[in-house]
């Protein structure tokens, strides 16, 4: 049996993992922890994975702890930048096993990850992308953290492909055009009734495609968590590695 530790257990993400851990046949719950507990019960006596859901300015914390506990890391939080990734790359560089393992996903539902390559596929044939993020209004951080991703990846292969700035002949601006991440106009939408939903809009002269991804309910990133548990466990995937595609043959 695969033991796990659910970390950020009380909210919507760490409470769906809570029950697919306990639905899972190769796996028992270790620990449970949430907002106030401390992460150190945690460790490599009591558990073989931790799986973070909780806020992004809890998550770095709770990841470096963790690994100096000699645990595998599963996290879902969004907020990651590449100074965080760093200090989690020196961190594992140090920790108590040598193959020790953190992996990032900025989502685990298969719609999205897959909505992420090929809009970076896709990108490079449009003079123009644009990207939306529509989720439930309870979510604490805007762009989304897939959204972000997305945009980077359209960013990349838009500069492998030697393009330069999109088309905008916008001349004033209250807000209405979105943060621009890497170059990319990335705008967010909350509504009551939505969960995570995120299009890709491309556009040339004449033609549009619009790509999008849906996750109507919490258990659509539930295989994606359980798949990196299993991937972590089995080993072979040492340092950080960031993204689901990671596991997928795309
Ligand atoms: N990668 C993915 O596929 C997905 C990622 N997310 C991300 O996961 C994160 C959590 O989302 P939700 O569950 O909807 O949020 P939520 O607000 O429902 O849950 C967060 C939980 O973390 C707890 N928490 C806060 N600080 C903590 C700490 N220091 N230690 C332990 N627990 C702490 C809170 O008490 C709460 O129970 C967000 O960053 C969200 O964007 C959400 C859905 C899918
Ligand atoms: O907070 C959410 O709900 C989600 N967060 C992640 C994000 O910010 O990308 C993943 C998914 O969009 C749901």
């Amino acid at each position: 049996m695969i033991r796990v530790a659910v970390v950020g257990a009380k909210g919507r993400m760490g409470a769906s993992v809570v029950q697919a851990v306990n639905d899972a046949d190769d796996m028992q719950l270790s620990h449970t922890i949430d907002h106030g507990q401390d992460p150190a019960q945690i460790n490599s006596d009591n558990t073989d994975v931790a799986v973070e859901f909780t806020v992004p300015s809890a998550s770095l914390s709770n990841v470096l702890t963790l690994i100096a506990q000699g645990v595998d890391v599963v996290v879902g939080t969004t907020g990651w930048d590449e100074d965080k990734l760093e200090q989690v790359r020196q961190a594992l560089a140090n920790a108590p096993r040598a193959d020790q393992s953190v992996f990032i996903a900025p989502n685990f539902a298969i719609s999205a990850v897959l909505a992420d390559h090929f809009a970076a596929q896709a990108a490079k044939y449009f003079e123009s992308v644009e990207v939306v993020e529509l989720h439930h209004p309870d979510k604490i951080d805007a762009p989304s953290g897939t959204a972000i991703h997305t945009a980077q990846a359209i960013a990349a292969s838009r500069r492998e492909a030697g393009f330069g700035p999109m088309p905008d002949g916008t001349v004033t601006d209250g807000g209405s055009r979105g943060q621009v991440v890497d170059g990319v106009h990335v705008h967010a939408v909350r509504l009551r009734g939505l969960n995570a939903h995120e299009e890709i809009l491309l556009g040339n002269a004449g033609e549009q495609l619009v790509i999008r991804a849906d996750s109507f309910d919490r258990g659509s990133f539930m295989q994606g968590v359980l798949l990196a548990v299993r991937k972590l466990r089995d080993g072979g995937y040492p340092g950080l590695n960031v993204g689901l595609d990671t596991f997928l043959d795309l």
